[in-house]
């Protein structure tokens, strides 16, 4: 999917929501595990009643490959899932020599059909850059996330007073383009999310934090957004384990739907 493509997306929808899939066997509906496939019954359900609000999905791949062979079955069949208008996101933070990487980006973009996926910049070019040679494809690197942890290594100053994650937006963005790269910066950071717009006024970010980590979704656009909004903001556990019960894909709509309602006039405000 193009940027205009995504952008086109979200005025239809008047939504920047990603849905994240971060399906947990302990945590979804018992009456779910008598499913063949419980994880997929569960992501199907969620995908079908919050199609209308979202305009991404984003399965966190540490929830289907803790399952092993089985997982990766189920994570195909839930990416095939995805209406292909809808924006997917494989969060695999994954990176690594040349090589190696190249096989990742194979994994991801090839054995399975993902828009795009999550990528850890510590590595440097050679690492990242596999993934950007797919067309019409995305890396989403992470720049400033959500976790406490963050700050260990993140906000760490050079000699100059710059942070490391600035370094990080300035390096990369000799690598890719505001069309094949977009940044990971998290909800919890409030107004730091502006220090990265200043040094990445066109790319996308992905926004995780906003829901159970307790992020600002107002803040997130007051600060974050641009003249093409800018912004694909995650709720993972804050949707799909909204209700524990046999109401979850219904529950799990309303929580999307608010988002999509607040989101609206986010996108009346500042586009
Ligand atoms: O900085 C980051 C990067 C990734 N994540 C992931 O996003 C979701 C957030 O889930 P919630 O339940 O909405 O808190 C999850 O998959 C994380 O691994 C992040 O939170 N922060």
């Amino acid at each position: 999917m193009t940027r205009s493509e995504l952008f086109a997306q979200i005025q239809q929808k008047s939504s920047f929501l990603c849905v994240g899939l971060d399906p947990d066997l302990e945590k979804i509906p018992r009456h779910l595990l008598a499913e063949p496939d419980p994880i997929f019954s569960f992501c199907k359900a969620i995908i079908e009643e919050t199609a209308d609000f979202a305009v991404a999905y984003k399965p966190n791949i540490a929830f289907f490959e803790a399952l092993g062979a089985k997982g990766w079955e189920t994570l195909a069949r839930v990416e095939e899932l995805i209406p292909d208008d809808i924006f997917t996101i494989a969060d695999a933070k994954r990176g690594d020599i040349g090589n190696t990487s190249k096989l990742y980006a194979k994994a991801f973009f090839e054995t399975m059909d993902f828009d795009s996926i999550t990528v850890a910049p510590y590595m440097g070019k050679d690492s990242v850059s596999p993934f950007l040679e797919f067309e019409n494809k995305w890396v989403i690197l992470l720049a400033l996330t959500s976790n406490a942890g963050s700050s260990d290594f993140q906000l760490i100053q050079d000699e100059s007073g710059q942070p490391l994650y600035k370094s990080v937006l300035a390096k990369s963005q000799e690598w890719g383009s505001p069309e094949n790269l977009m940044y990971v910066v998290g909800a919890t950071r409030g107004e730091l999310i502006g220090e990265v717009r200043k040094s990445a006024p066109e790319h996308f970010f992905l926004v995780p934090g906003v829901g159970a980590q307790g992020g600002s979704l107002s803040e997130v656009a007051k600060y974050g957004m641009n003249s093409t909004c800018g912004l694909l903001v995650n709720s993972s556990r804050g949707i799909i384990y909204a209700s524990g019960e046999k109401d979850f894909a219904k529950v799990a709509r309303r929580e999307a739907e608010k988002l999509q309602v607040e989101m609206k006039s986010l996108l009346e405000q500042y586009l």
